[in-house]
C-alpha cells in the first residue's frame, strides 16, 4: 500500500463478508491484493475457498507483470518528447504487442467496445454474448525502469476479465487459474491500493455476472478507502495541532533560503508558491509565475513533460523524482535538473497540489558519465586490466584479461600477480621496476608472465599509481597487451634476416658477425682461425639440366653433409647461390687446417641421390685464409679466402689453395701423407727396430725400446717425428698403436722362445692412445693373445702426455703397474710435471730427454739439468736412464753421476731383430 494508512480490522471483516458472499453466489473465488509500504503486492483478505497455492499464483501472475514494486525515476527528456507527451493511451497503442491478442477494454458502464485493432479482436471472440477482457500487460512499458503514466491511469481505471486463461499469453503459465476478473482498486487522490480478483479453477468460471457483483463490492471498497483515508488525516491534524503563526509568516523566507528550486501547484496545475532560486533560474518574478500554469509559463510541450512527471507522482501517490534534461546541443552543455515531485493532499485524502524541489546535478550526471565510460572502456578494452590495492592484491580485471591468462575472475581476487611469475625476471628486474614505479608513478616494459595453462608469454605492460586526496598509494593498475604474435614476427624476421631461408645456415651477414666475434676473441686468445670459402664447381649445370628445385635439394643435402663435417664450435653459412663458407676454430697449425679441408672434401665423395632418383655427383674448389697470417681482420680473411678459391678453381677445380702458396704446397704433401698412412698397415709398410738400452755399470742389456718405422713405395722412409702426428690428427694413432704392441710382444715372446734374454721390451705410448678408456683393456688383451709375460714389457710416456690429465694417468697407470708392467717417463725435462703428481704416478723410470744429454759434460745447462734429473729420481726412488748417448764423455760422466742406464747411438743405432744378437744374451 503506497499511502501508508492502517485499516482496521473490523473493516477486514466487512470486506472479507461481502467478498465471502459474492464468491459463494457466483460459484468463484476472491482474493484482495493491496501494496504494501515496500511497494510490493501482499494479500489482505481471501475468500474461504481460496487456496493458498492459487492465492500465490495470482500474487506471482501480477507482481512479475509489475515491475513498479519500487518507484522508478523517470526520466523525461524536454528534447524527445515522445516519451514524456505518452498519456492517455489506449492499451493497444501503450503494448502495441497486444494488438496480437485478442483486446476488448471493458469500461465502468458494462459495455463492450472494441480496441483499435478491432478486426483481429472480432475474429477472436468466442461468443458475442459473453464479455472478453484482457489485463493490460503492466509494467511493460517503454521506458524500462519506469511504471508508465499510461498504464498506472490503465490499471486504476479498468476492470480486468479473462474467461480461459489459457487463450492469455500473460495467464498461460499460470495452470491453477482457468478464469479470471481483476478489478483495480484506488485512493480518493487516485494512487493506487491494489486488486481485488474473482477468480475460478476451471476456463469460462467467471461470467459477466461476478463481474457485476465484483463491480459493486470494488465500488464500495474504494468509498471506504476515502473514508479512512479522511479519518486518518483528521486524527494527524488533532494530534499534530495547527501550524504556528511564526512558521506561516515564514514560509516564503524558509523557501527563499534554498539554492534548490521550490516551487507548489494546485490540483488544476497553477502555481501558488515558488522560491527565490525559481525566480532567477526562470527568469521571471514570483508575480508573474505565481497563478499561471505551465502551459501559460513554458509552452504546451515543455509544460506536458512538467504534466507527465506530476501525474507519475499523483498516481503513485508518493514523492518520486524525475530528472530533466534541458538545452544545449552538445552533450556537454546539457543542463541536468532532477526535481523531487511530492502530491499533497488534504485532510480528506483528496488531491490539492503537488509540491516541486529542483536541484542541478549536471555534475554528478558528468561524474557518472565519466564513469560510465571508464567502466566500459575497463569492460571493452582489448588490452588486459589488473587492478591491485596498495599490498599488490589484485580487486578487478577486466574481461580481456581472463582471455589472455585463462584465469577466471574468482581465481584471482585477493591474488597477488606474482601468481603470473615466469620466472624469467631476476629480483634486480623486479626492484628495477618498483623504484621506478615508487618514484614516477608509471613504468612501461615487457615481462614474461605466465598463463594458466603453465605457458609463458611475452607482454608490454605500463603499470600507474593511483594516489589517494593526500598522495598516498591507493591502487596499482597494469594495462597489457600479448605481444606473443608480435615476438613471433619478430623472430621471424631475425630469422629471416640472419639466414638462409633454403638451407637454414646463417647467411653472409650472420656470418661476418660471427667472423668478427671470433677474430676478436682469437687476438685475446692468441688463437689461430681458418677461414674456408667452398664453391661449387659447375652447378649451374645441375640446375640446367636437372631444374632448380633440384638444384635446390642438392645444396640442402650439401649444407647437411658440410655441417656434419665441421665442429659445433665452427660456424658453416650459405653467402650464396653455391657458395659456402666454414669459420674453423680450434686451428694450431697449417695441418689442421688441411685436415679440416680434408673432411669438407669427404663430403663430395658420395653420390648426391635426389627425388627423380638419379645420383648425382658434385665436386667444389676451396681456398683458404688463416688468421692472423693472411689477416687480422674478418673482411681480409674472407676476401683472401675467395681469392684462394678463385685459384684453386684456376687450378682446375675439385682442387683447394692456401692463400699463402707455400702452405698450399705443404698442404698437398700434408695430404699426400695422410692417404699413404690409411694403407699402410695393409701394405706392411710399417716395421719395428728395437735400440738396446744399458745397464751404465754393467754395460749389459737391461732392454730394448722398439722404433716404428715406415717405409712408403712412393714416399720413401718416413720418420715416426712426422707421421706420428698425422696419425694422430687422422685418428689412426690407435690402430698403429696397438700394431706396435702386438709386433713388438710377438718379438719378445720369439726371442723368449729362441732362449734370448732381452729384459723388457719399451713401447711408445702417444697421448691419445692413453686417453682412451679401453687402452689397459687393450694391452691386457695384447699380452693374454700374444703371451709375453708383463715382466717383459715397459712403456714409455711423455712427460706432457701423463701431464694432460693426471687423475686419469694415474689411474691407468697404477692398473698397468699391477699387472708387472714397468712404465716410464719419456722425454722428462721437456714439460712440466708437477712434483706433486710425480711423487703420486706409480712409474719406476725417468728418461732424460736427449736434447738435455747433447754437449754434456761441456754444457753447463745441460749438465746442471742432468744431474738435477739424476738426483730428484733418485730422490722418489726411480731409475733413470738417458737417451741419445753419442759419446763416451757422455756416458762416463752420466756414469759418474749415478744415472742408472744409458741409449743411443754410442752403444747401438736402432736395428731390425736380427741383427740384435750381440745385445741378447
Ligand atoms: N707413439 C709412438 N711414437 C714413436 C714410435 N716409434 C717412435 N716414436 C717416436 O717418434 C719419435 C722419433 O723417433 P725416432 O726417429 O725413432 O727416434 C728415436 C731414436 O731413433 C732416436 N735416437 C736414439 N739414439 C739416438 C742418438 O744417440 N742420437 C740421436 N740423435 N737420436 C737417437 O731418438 C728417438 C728416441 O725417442 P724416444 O721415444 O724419446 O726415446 C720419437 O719421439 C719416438 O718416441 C711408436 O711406435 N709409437
Amino acid at each position: 500500500m503506497m499511502i501508508d494508512v492502517p485499516i482496521s480490522q473490523q473493516e477486514l471483516d466487512n470486506w472479507l463478508r461481502d467478498v465471502n458472499l459474492v464468491a459463494e453466489i457466483s460459484n468463484s473465488k476472491a482474493i484482495l491484493i493491496a501494496w504494501n509500504a515496500a511497494g510490493e503486492l501482499s494479500s489482505m483478505l481471501s475468500s474461504d475457498s481460496a487456496a493458498e497455492s492459487e492465492i500465490q499464483a495470482i500474487l506471482c501472475q501480477l507482481s512479475g507483470n509489475h515491475s513498479a514494486k519500487t518507484l522508478p525515476i523517470a526520466t523525461l527528456s524536454a528534447n524527445t518528447s515522445s516519451t514524456a507527451t505518452q498519456s492517455k493511451a489506449t492499451p493497444s497503442t501503450a503494448t502495441p504487442s497486444k494488438a496480437t491478442t485478442s483486446e476488448l477494454t471493458f469500461n465502468p458502464s458494462d459495455t463492450f467496445e472494441t480496441s483499435v485493432d478491432a478486426q483481429l479482436a472480432q475474429e477472436q471472440l468466442v461468443s458475442s454474448t459473453e464479455p472478453i477482457s484482457v489485463l493490460p500487460r503492466l509494467g511493460h512499458h517503454q521506458i524500462t525502469s519506469l511504471l508508465s503514466v499510461s498504464e498506472l491511469t490503465e490499471l486504476v481505471s479498468q476492470s480486468q476479465l479473462i474467461i480461459d486463461t489459457r487463450q492469455h499469453s500473460d495467464w498461460r503459465t499460470c495452470s491453477a487459474i482457468g478464469s479470471v476478473i481483476c478489478l483495480s482498486l484506488a485512493w480518493p487522490s487516485g494512487a493506487n491500493f491494489g486488486f481485488l480478483c474473482f477468480y475460478h479453477n476451471e476456463a469460462h468460471g467467471v461470467d459477466s455476472k461476478t463481474l457485476q457483483l465484483a463491480k459493486l463490492i470494488s465500488d464500495s471498497i474504494q468509498r471506504q478507502l476515502g473514508e479512512i483515508l479522511s479519518q486518518h488525516s483528521a486524527a494527524q491534524t488533532l494530534s499534530r495541532g495547527a501550524p504556528s503563526c511564526v512558521d506561516a509568516v515564514d514560509l516564503q523566507t524558509f523557501i527563499d533560503s534554498f539554492e534548490e528550486h521550490i516551487w507548489m501547484k494546485n490540483a488544476a496545475g497553477i502555481y501558488t508558491l515558488c522560491n527565490r532560486s525559481v525566480e532567477k533560474a526562470w527568469e521571471m518574478p514570483r508575480s508573474e509565475i505565481v497563478g499561471k500554469s505551465d502551459v501559460e509559463l513554458f509552452g504546451a510541450e515543455i509544460a506536458n513533460i512538467f504534466l507527465e512527471g506530476d501525474r507519475l507522482a499523483i498516481e503513485s501517490g508518493m514523492p518520486i523524482i524525475v530528472a530533466e534534461c534541458l538545452d544545449g546541443n552538445e552533450a556537454k552543455n546539457h543542463l541536468w535538473l532532477e526535481t523531487l515531485k511530492l502530491p499533497t493532499l488534504n485532510p480528506q485524502g483528496e488531491f490539492v497540489g503537488v509540491i516541486g524541489m529542483t536541484r542541478n546535478i549536471s555534475k554528478h550526471k558528468a561524474v557518472e558519465e565519466q564513469l560510465t565510460l571508464a567502466t566500459n572502456v575497463f569492460k571493452n578494452s582489448v588490452e588486459g586490466v589488473v587492478v591491485t590495492d596498495r599490498h599488490g592484491n589484485i580487486t578487478d580485471v577486466n574481461g580481456a584479461f581472463f582471455e589472455i591468462t585463462g584465469y577466471v575472475r574468482e581465481e584471482l581476487l585477493g591474488q597477488n600477480p606474482r601468481i603470473f611469475s615466469s620466472g624469467r625476471h631476476d629480483k634486480a628486474f623486479f626492484d628495477k621496476l618498483w623504484n621506478a614505479l615508487l618514484a614516477n608513478g608509471k613504468w612501461n616494459g615487457e615481462i614474461w608472465n605466465r598463463r594458466k595453462n603453465g605457458t609463458i608469454f611475452p607482454q608490454n605492460i605500463t603499470i600507474s599509481t593511483i594516489y589517494d586526496e593526500v598522495g598516498d598509494v591507493r591502487y596499482f593498475v597494469a594495462v597489457f597487451a600479448d605481444i606473443s604474435a608480435q615476438k613471433e614476427n619478430e623472430a621471424q624476421l631475425t630469422h629471416l634476416a640472419y639466414f638462409d631461408p633454403l638451407t637454414h645456415l646463417p647467411n653472409r651477414m650472420k656470418f661476418m658477425m660471427q667472423l668478427k666475434q671470433e677474430v676478436r676473441q682469437a687476438k685475446r686468445l692468441n688463437l689461430q682461425l681458418a677461414t674456408v670459402m667452398i664453391d661449387v664447381d659447375l652447378f649451374k649445370h645441375i640446375n640446367d639440366s636437372f631444374g632448380h628445385s633440384i638444384g635446390d635439394e642438392m645444396l640442402v643435402e650439401l649444407a647437411k653433409r658440410l655441417r656434419s663435417q665441421v665442429g659445433d664450435q665452427d660456424v658453416l653459412s650459405r653467402i650464396g647461390g653455391d657458395e659456402f663458407v666454414a669459420l674453423i676454430s680450434g686451428i694450431d697449425n697449417n695441418e689442421d687446417a688441411t685436415v679440416a679441408i680434408n673432411q669438407l672434401r669427404q663430403v663430395f665423395e658420395q653420390p648426391f641421390i635426389v627425388s627423380t632418383g638419379d645420383h648425382l655427383r658434385l665436386t667444389a674448389s676451396m681456398g683458404v685464409s688463416l688468421y692472423p697470417n693472411d689477416g687480422t681482420d674478418a673482411d681480409t680473411l674472407l676476401r683472401n679466402a675467395d681469392a684462394a678459391m678463385y685459384r684453386a678453381k684456376n687450378d682446375g677445380r675439385n682442387n683447394y689453395a692456401f692463400y699463402t702458396e707455400s702452405l698450399t704446397q705443404q698442404s698437398f704433401e700434408h695430404l699426400k701423407l695422410q692417404s699413404a698412412l690409411y694403407g699402410a698397415i695393409e701394405q706392411n709398410a710399417l716395421y719395428l727396430m728395437y735400440q738396446p738400452k744399458l745397464d751404465l755399470v754393467s754395460r749389459k742389456t737391461v732392454g730394448f725400446e722398439a722404433l716404428l718405422r715406415w717405409h712408403d713405395p712412393q714416399l720413401g722412409l718416413i720418420s715416426p717425428a712426422v707421421f706420428i702426428p698425422v696419425a694422430e690428427k687422422i685418428g689412426l694413432i690407435h690402430e698403429i698403436g696397438l700394431w706396435v704392441l702386438e709386433t713388438a710382444c710377438r718379438q719378445g715372446m720369439r726371442w723368449l722362445s729362441e732362449g734370448k734374454h732381452f729384459g723388457r721390451i719399451a713401447v711408445n705410448v702417444a697421448g691419445q692412445q692413453l686417453q682412451r678408456s679401453s687402452f689397459v683393456d687393450d694391452v691386457k688383451r695384447v699380452l693374454a693373445e700374444t703371451g709375453l709375460p708383463a715382466k717383459h714389457l715397459e712403456l714409455e710416456v711423455t712427460e706432457s702426455v701423463m701431464m694432460q690429465n693426471p687423475d686419469l694417468a694415474i689411474r691407468d697407470l697404477k692398473l698397468l703397474g699391477d699387472l708387472g708392467i714397468e712404465l716410464s717417463v719419456d722425454d722428462f725435462g721437456t714439460g712440466y710435471s708437477s712434483l706433486n703428481y710425480l711423487k703420486k704416478l706409480p712409474i719406476h723410470k725417468l728418461k732424460i730427454d736427449q736434447s738435455f744429454v747433447r754437449d754434456i759434460p761441456f754444457d753447463t745447462n745441460n749438465t746442471a739439468i742432468a744431474k738435477a734429473v739424476i738426483a730428484l729420481g733418485h730422490a722418489l726412488k726411480l731409475d733413470i736412464i738417458a737417451e741419445g748417448v753419442e759419446t763416451k764423455e757422455q756416458a762416463d760422466f752420466l756414469q759418474q753421476n749415478q744415472c742408472d742406464q744409458a741409449q743411443g747411438y754410442l752403444f747401438s743405432r736402432p736395428q731390425l731383430p736380427e741383427d740384435l744378437d750381440a745385445f741378447l744374451s
